[in-house]
């Protein structure tokens, strides 16, 4: 006999605890089915844990400029690389288990551990269980994505999960895909002092951004060794001896690297391979991403998908606001016209390498390609007070506006406290007032945002 519930949620990432408490909360009675670890990859082998090894690499790289501030450290700086994962541990672990209490906690929730499929339109079977509802909701996340490339069945390579599973610091860590994941894990492991060359197929690093944002992360990375090769073209490996041959083709170039780790860093994929979406008529796209409406309903009425899955974000902020949305528009007695979107969202996000790299909005490519006037104003951070206090004057504060309504429409910040300063331009957008609202306002000295009014008010227009 299968067990009914008003709600199945299938995937404990980040959208699925918060929505099985909100609808937990509100009465339903509710099915939450996790087959790994709580908190699914932002919380163990994602966000968290990264971040909390750029800290550790961001000490170390400051006790090595110690002289600079003045201050004298008695001796080398060493890193003691089972301790800085130690305390990554730690901190992720934390947060994993405290999701689980959380879910646990929850009344009317019954946490199901395994794998969930599909089997029609209302069922879901987790080994012998049977479970079945009119309302699922799919959070199941994604994984790393290799590239096919020559060799690599016989080679090790790591993924993001595997390399934080690490009990040794590489020697050469070779990064394939000069991205988020790569860049993020190239950085930090250069300043653990391993030797770290990063392969970008792409003709440079980050290759969504502008060229001269490319450019200014390139050589903030290669300034502290990292070797980076962009324009790899069709990779292959060999293993010799105990160490990895990686060759790539970069235009009359064929660079090599001896490393003795590779990490794939080369995107990510859905889990949506053996989900049983046949099974209920659930559509997806050529890449596996389930297709979904503005209000996250799938092509199949009474079942929703949330995050990464869905192909309409990549990031947990993304995934955590397709959550609210889901819920307000469920359970807060929103007339239509207020309905909550995935449209209304303004793209943001931040590039953790230290100092951090933040957007919101367009690009300057966007932006000319938008067709529309656009003013733009510069200012580098060697003209912001507290980044020359802080001895971090690496980077640049850029905004656009647009220029006929004065509302600004995008911003690259990238320089130290980037990620927090970008807050108050996001907030600017979601309130769709004019600049002069951010103008006006009295920002704390010294700040990097005090400095955002100050730009604004030195706009030119968009050649
Ligand atoms: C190295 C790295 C660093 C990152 N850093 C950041 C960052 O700094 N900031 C940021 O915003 N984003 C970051 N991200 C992205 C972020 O981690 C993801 O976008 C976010 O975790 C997506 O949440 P989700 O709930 O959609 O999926 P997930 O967190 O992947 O959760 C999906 C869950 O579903 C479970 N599941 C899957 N299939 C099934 C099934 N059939 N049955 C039962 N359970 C199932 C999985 O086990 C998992 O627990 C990073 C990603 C990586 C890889
Ligand atoms: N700070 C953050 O918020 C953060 C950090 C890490 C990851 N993430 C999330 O994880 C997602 C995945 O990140 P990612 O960096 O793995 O993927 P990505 O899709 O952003 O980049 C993959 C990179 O690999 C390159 N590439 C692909 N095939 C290659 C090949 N054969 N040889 C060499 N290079 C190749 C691509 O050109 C691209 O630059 C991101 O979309 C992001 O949403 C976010």
């Amino acid at each position: 006999m299968p067990e009914h519930f008003d709600a199945i949620i299938i995937g404990a990432g980040q959208a699925g605890p918060a929505l099985a408490a909100r609808l937990s909360g509100a009465g339903w009675h509710v099915a939450l089915v996790e087959r790994h670890l709580f908190g699914g990859t932002c919380v163990n082998t994602g966000c968290t844990p990264t971040k909390a090894l750029v800290a550790s690499a961001r000490v170390a790289h400051q006790a090595r400029r110690a002289a600079d501030f003045g201050i004298t450290i008695g001796g080398p700086v060493s890193v003691d690389f089972p301790s800085v994962m130690a305390r990554k541990d730690r901190i992720a672990g934390s947060s994993a288990a405290n999701v689980e209490c959380w879910v646990r906690g929850l009344k009317d929730t019954t946490v199901v551990h395994g794998h969930a499929r599909l089997d029609g339109p209302q069922r879901v079977r987790v080994g012998q269980r049977e479970l079945e509802s009119d309302r699922i909701f799919l959070d199941v996340g994604g994984r790393a994505a290799i590239a096919p490339m020559q060799g690599i069945a016989d080679v090790p390579l790591l993924t993001n999960s595997s390399l934080l599973a690490l009990k040794e610091l590489p020697e050469h860590l070779l990064v394939v895909g000069g991205s988020y994941v790569g860049l993020e894990f190239a950085q930090m492991f250069r300043r653990f002092g391993a030797q770290v060359t990063v392969f970008e197929r792409a003709a440079r690093v980050i290759s969504r951004e502008d060229p001269d944002v490319s450019q200014a992360v390139h050589d903030l990375l290669a300034g502290e060794g990292v070797d980076l090769r962009v324009g790899s073209e069709c990779m292959a490996f060999r293993m010799e001896g105990q160490q990895i041959r990686a060759r790539a083709r970069c235009g009359d170039d064929e660079p090599e690297a001896l490393c003795s780790h590779v990490l794939v860093a080369t995107g990510r994929r859905p889990n949506t391979d053996d989900l049983g979406l046949d099974t209920a008529g659930v559509k997806t796209d050529a890449r596996g991403f389930i297709e979904v409406n503005d209000f996250l309903e799938t092509s199949v009425p009474g079942i929703w998908a949330l995050g990464e899955c869905n192909g309409r974000g990549a990031f947990t902020h993304t995934t955590w606001n397709d959550y609210e949305i889901v819920a307000a528009n469920l359970l807060d007695g929103l007339a239509n016209q207020n309905r909550r979107r995935v449209s209304d969202r303004i793209l943001t996000y931040a590039l953790f390498t230290d100092p951090p790299l933040a957007r919101v909005g367009l690009s300057v490519q966007q932006a000319k390609d938008s067709k529309r006037p656009t003013l733009i104003g510069e200012r580098p951070m060697r003209r912001v007070s507290r980044a020359v206090e802080k001895g971090e004057e690496y980077g640049f504060l850029r905004v656009l506006v647009d220029a006929e309504s004065k509302q600004l429409v995008g911003a690259t910040l990238l320089g130290v406290e980037a990620d927090e300063a970008i807050a108050a331009l996001s907030t600017l957008m979601y309130a769709k007032a004019p600049i002069s609202v951010l103008q006006r306002s009295v920002q704390i000295h010294p700040t990097v945002s005090e400095l955002l009014p100050t730009v604004l008010g030195e706009l030119k227009p968009l050649e």
